[in-house]
């Protein structure tokens, strides 16, 4: 499904503020693989992310998706086959918008644009019976502005946008981060159930340990533009927080830093 080889980014290339952010990253990912991602602070997480999703470029290396090279397609291109969730919960929804406008949107991904407009009544059906799995009510409040919502369910809306129209690649980044605690797990709930509902294929940033354990059936560890640790099914099962440190501390000979991590 992806296939990145070689994959090298920097920032800043040739100035003294140059920073390899990836350095040679090879990954293969199957169909319906739930991949959690964790790391130390700055390891290269997220710029992973960003340049699967296209945006940013890359310095060199490969990046298939279904045997396709799409390292060169823009961004917008690349948004037919990935959809991707943000930490900020302002990001992935438009507030002036209602939530009937928002999803109409999200449902038009990937289809020809046409000159219809509006929201139509079989649309409207459609996303009554969307919202209602997410048990927040919202399937009552079509017409209302999404800038009304709470941070937690507008990330729960944003989350169903995501995958209203069933992408090849979901790309989650610390989604749940700036929630409080309740609504993440909440959130979180959402996440699985979508993802298993549709099986989708996932990579998840997280800055939460136990969380990278709990979900998924793979973990990849980052650390300084690298990949140092990749276990998955069984072996990842059987792992605990403490395993996770200690192969930290075996392949670096350092201890673990994060200012973020949660490791309980
Ligand atoms: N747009 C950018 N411009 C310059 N440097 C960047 C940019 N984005 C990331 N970097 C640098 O690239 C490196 C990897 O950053 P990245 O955001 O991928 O780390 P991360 O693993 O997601 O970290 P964290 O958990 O702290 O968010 C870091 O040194 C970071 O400062």
């Amino acid at each position: 499904m992806i296939h990145v080889t070689d994959l090298v980014k920097t920032f800043h290339r040739g100035s003294i503020n140059e920073v390899l952010a990836l350095s040679g990253i090879n990954l293969r990912v199957k169909k319906g693989d739930f991949i959690t991602v964790i790391g130390s602070n700055g390891a290269g997480k997220s710029t992973l992310l960003n340049c699967l999703s296209g945006s940013y470029p890359i310095d060199s290396g490969h990046i298939l998706i279904n045997e396709q090279e799409v390292s060169r397609w823009p961004e917008y291109q690349r948004a037919s086959l990935i959809s991707r969730v943000f930490q900020d919960p302002l990001l992935g929804t438009c507030g002036p918008l209602s939530i009937e406008q928002n999803l109409a949107l999200a449902n038009r991904r990937g289809k020809p644009h046409g000159l219809r407009r509006g929201v139509q009544r079989s649309d409207r059906e459609l996303f009554r019976k969307q919202l209602a799995q997410l048990n927040l009510e919202l399937e009552n409040r079509l017409k209302d502005s999404v800038g009304l919502l709470s941070g937690g369910q507008r990330q729960a809306l944003t989350l169903l946008m995501a995958t209203l129209v069933k992408p090849k690649i979901l790309l989650l980044d610390e989604h749940t981060a700036a929630l409080d605690p309740k609504t993440a797990q909440q959130v979180l709930e959402l996440t699985q159930k979508l993802i298993e509902d549709q099986d989708l294929t996932t990579l998840m940033v997280t800055h939460n340990m136990r969380q990278a354990l709990q979900l998924g059936n793979r973990l990849i560890m980052f650390h300084g533009g690298r990949i140092i640790l990749d276990v998955s099914g069984s072996e990842k099962a059987a792992m605990s927080v403490e395993d996770l440190l200690e192969q930290f501390y075996k392949v670096r000979g350092e201890e673990f830093v994060s200012d973020r991590m949660l490791l309980v």
